[in-house]
């Protein structure tokens, strides 16, 4: 489908605006998020690998913040399990009429396939079914943070047991070497992928405002608050980790 290259920085912007998940951003999000995010395709890949693991008859699977849909895509391209169903929820209405057009051409290439369905809603709102898998993919980073330990616990309250959150964000950390370090490396991996200074410097203070890191640490503490009894990363490349949460 859209492979459309990410130029949305690439002109002097006279004047910055918060970075918005709007039409523009949609158009070019597969590239951009691959450019952006080291590791982002064996996280997505893998996520379907995951999930194939802890789903469970009968529940349902959330892919919370979906974007395109490419969590759900993979959970639906590794999970069989009887019985089960994705939801794909995401607030912005750009990223959601494209997100049912890629899942149309999924069903069309595919048999058997999980049922998918893609709501315009915001996860902050959402009466939690019981689910056996929760894809937080990118997405925890962007709500603001004193939302963010009532949706965790939402979400532990639906998961059964053997099931998982899989979480994956942008990590802060909390010694300041590491974070300078790690931050440089992360820019030097958007160098690699084309981005121009000028490119890296206008998202980077279009998205300050509207994107907040927490540490591992942070994250841990939050997670065990929640009512998760367990969390284990299972993926980090740079700034970028992925970690299990389970109930
Ligand atoms: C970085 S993107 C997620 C990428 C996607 N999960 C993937 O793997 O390709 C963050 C997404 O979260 C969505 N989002 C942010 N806040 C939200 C909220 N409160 N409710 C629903 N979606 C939200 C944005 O619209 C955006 O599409
Ligand atoms: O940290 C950055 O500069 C990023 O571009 C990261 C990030 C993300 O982690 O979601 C931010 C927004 C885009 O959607 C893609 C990637």
């Amino acid at each position: 489908m859209s492979h459309e290259p990410d130029r949305l920085f690439a002109q002097p912007l006279a004047q910055p605006q918060d970075f918005v998940f709007n039409e523009a951003v949609a158009r070019v999000f597969p590239d951009m998020i691959k450019r952006s995010v080291p590791g982002y395709p064996t996280i997505v890949e893998n996520m379907g690998v995951l999930a194939a693991q802890f789903a469970q008859p009968n529940t349902r699977l959330y892919d919370l913040g979906c974007s395109l849909g490419a969590v759900t895509q993979a959970f639906r391209r590794h999970v069989k399990t009887d019985g089960c169903r994705v939801l794909a929820v995401d607030n912005s209405a750009a990223m959601v009429e494209r997100c049912r057009e890629y899942l149309h051409a999924q069903n069309s290439m595919f048999q058997e396939l999980l049922p998918a369905e893609v709501l315009e809603a915001d996860v902050l709102a959402l009466p939690f079914q019981p689910a056996s898998v929760v894809a937080l993919n990118f997405t925890l980073q962007f709500i603001p943070p004193e939302q963010r330990p009532t949706l965790l616990h939402s979400i532990r309250q639906a998961l059964v047991p053997g099931g998982a959150l899989i979480l994956s964000e942008k990590l802060r950390f909390e010694d300041a070497d590491e974070h300078a370090l790690l931050n440089d490396l992360h820019i030097a991996f958007k160098r690699a992928n084309g981005y121009s200074e000028l490119e890296i410097a206008q998202k980077r203070s279009a998205i300050e405002n509207v994107m907040k890191p927490d540490s591992l640490e942070t994250h841990r503490q939050r997670l065990l608050d929640a009512g998760f009894s367990r969390v284990m990363p299972w993926f980090q490349c740079l700034n970028f980790a992925s970690l299990i949460a389970l109930p």
